[in-house]
């Protein structure tokens, strides 16, 4: 099988569509607070990975792949004087009740979260270049799940302001370019199997950091932890 067809095979198992929260946020089984609580944490990620790619970016050694990485960093943080993925999901924190001071402010982010998106931070410092860019080739399965997650929300979570899910609507097409521009790359630079087997461990970990994440918010949901909604 080729590369993509195994990084295929391995999200079917371990990509975060399958995590029991994702599942009941699908059936519309979550509370207004669980989902508070999500976008409040996942916050905490979304504003790391302008971060992260910052350190990828340091990585790359020639121009023009500099120049295509860094609309990643201007996709989150916006151009000066533009709205960027970043104030979208603080307009979604809106959307479901959470100041955005809240957001800002880093309070009530789990501990498990921030050594999740810690973990995933310093792994694209500290890993070469093609297992950094691989970890971000979960992005391949993002869209298809923020289509199904818009669906759910109109559905099932009809308080939402509509206006929230504009986050999503925007990434599903930004993310289907990253993610190929990010494939092509790990394809061009895995040259022997013993690279290969680095950009599947890569993506392993990358799974991981986003299941961890979720198992952190379903837990805290199910300890009943109190987000603060304003
Ligand atoms: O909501 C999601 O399920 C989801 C998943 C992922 C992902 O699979 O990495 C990203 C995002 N969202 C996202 O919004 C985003 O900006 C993003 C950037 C990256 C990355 O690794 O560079 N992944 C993701």
């Amino acid at each position: 099988m080729n590369l993509e067809g195994r990084l295929r095979g391995l999200a079917a198992e371990r990509y975060h569509h399958r995590h029991p929260f994702n599942l009941r946020m699908h059936e519309g089984l979550l509370s207004q607070e669980e989902l508070r609580r999500w976008v409040l944490n996942r916050f905490h990620y979304q504003r790391h990975i302008p971060v992260k790619d910052a350190f990828i970016l340091a990585k790359l050694g020639d121009r023009e792949l500099r120049q295509n990485w860094i609309r990643r960093i201007h996709d989150h943080d916006g151009r000066p004087g533009e709205d960027g993925g970043i104030e979208r999901w603080l307009r979604l924190g809106e959307a479901v009740g959470l100041d955005r001071t809240l957001l800002l402010s880093g309070e009530g982010v789990l501990p498990a979260v921030r050594f999740a998106v810690d973990g995933y931070v310093n792994f694209c410092r500290d890993r070469p270049r093609l297992e950094a860019v691989a970890s971000s080739l979960t992005e391949l399965f993002a869209p298809d799940l923020m289509a199904t997650r818009i669906d759910a929300w109109e559905l099932h979570y009809p308080w939402v302001e509509p206006e929230g899910l504009r986050y999503f609507q925007v990434r599903v097409s930004q993310g289907r370019q990253d993610a190929a521009e990010a494939l092509a790359l790990v394809q061009e630079w895995a040259r022997t199997p013993e690279d290969e087997e680095r950009v599947l461990a890569a993506f392993t970990f990358k799974c991981d950091v986003l299941w961890s994440l979720l198992d952190a918010v379903e837990h805290a949901a199910r300890v009943g932890e109190a987000v603060d909604a304003r």
